[in-house]
């Protein structure tokens, strides 16, 4: 098992790319602490799967944009589990609109959740790393959108390579502390940030023709590279940043 005895934390934890990985967290023996900012109920039956593989499961929660979050989560993890080894930055939205008219409150809503909630939520988890003196991983799900552009998505792929950038920075910031900072960029994964989106049949057809694997990703398919850098496998990688999207990226012609 490559997380046998850790503890991994995960932002955005309740569904999609997050539940994904906070599953096959626990099949590899981390115990693991959920945060979102869904009511304790939705999670039930997530944190029942987690404790049947004999791992322990958490969940606090609340909202990554405010700061105070990240300090609860880090003494809660501590006062329940132990401490923390494996950090995932998960949590996300993308409010799909026009960019001539986009209101600034979805702007700064946007950038609230998806890039200061993962700077508080990251540098929460760093003290809590730093202060441990055991070093750790930490890893951001950044996305293609770091790379390329979105017409309808011009708040939020900023965002993304905000997060990819802040992994690069940090790697260097905390490699003397042997903590590593790595980002997953996923290609389009079907979860219900963009059910909405994907139900425009035209869009999700032309999406598809254009990777390689010939297939949407599922949440699965992101917590296998998820795992593993934030496993000794990766002991040497850090300031990385993994795409995990089909081959769509590199398909322009
Ligand atoms: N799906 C995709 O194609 C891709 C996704 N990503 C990134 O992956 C990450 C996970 O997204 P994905 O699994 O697809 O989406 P989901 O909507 O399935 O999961 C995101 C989770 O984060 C929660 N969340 C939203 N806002 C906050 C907040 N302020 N504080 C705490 N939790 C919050 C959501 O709650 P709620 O349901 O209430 O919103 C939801 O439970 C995001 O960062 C996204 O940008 C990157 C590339 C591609
Ligand atoms: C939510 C979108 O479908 C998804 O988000 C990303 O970051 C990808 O680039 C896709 O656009």
């Amino acid at each position: 098992m490559l997380l046998e005895g850790k503890v991994l934390a995960i932002t955005g934890g309740a569904s999609g790319i997050g539940k994904a990985a906070a599953l096959e967290a626990a099949r590899q023996g981390a115990d693991v602490a959920i945060t979102d900012i869904v009511a304790p109920e939705t999670v039930r039956s997530l944190l029942d799967e987690i404790e049947v593989t004999g791992r322990r499961a958490l969940y606090l929660q609340g909202d990554v944009a405010e700061p105070e979050t990240a300090v609860r989560f880090m003494s809660t993890i501590e006062s329940q589990l132990g401490g923390l080894d494996v950090f995932v930055s998960n949590a996300g939205i993308c409010p799909f609109h026009a960019f001539l008219d986009l209101p600034p409150d979805v702007l700064k809503k946007t950038i609230g959740v998806n890039l200061l909630g993962a700077y508080f939520m990251v540098q929460a988890a760093a003290n809590q790393m730093v202060r441990q003196g055991r070093g750790g991983a930490i890893i951001a799900v950044s996305s293609i959108s770091a790379l390329v552009g979105g017409e309808f998505q011009t708040h939020y792929t900023p965002t993304k390579a905000g997060v990819h950038s802040l992994m690069q920075s940090t790697a260097i910031a905390l490699g003397p502390h042997n903590i590593r900072c790595n980002s997953v960029l996923p290609g389009t994964i079907r979860t219900p940030i963009n059910q909405e989106d994907l139900a425009d049949e035209g869009k999700a057809s032309a999406m598809i023709a254009r990777i390689p694997l010939g297939r949407l990703g599922e949440p699965e398919d992101l917590a296998g590279p998820i795992v593993f850098l934030g496993s000794s496998l990766a002991s040497y990688v850090t300031g990385a940043a993994l795409l995990v999207d089909g081959g769509c990226f590199v398909n322009l012609q």
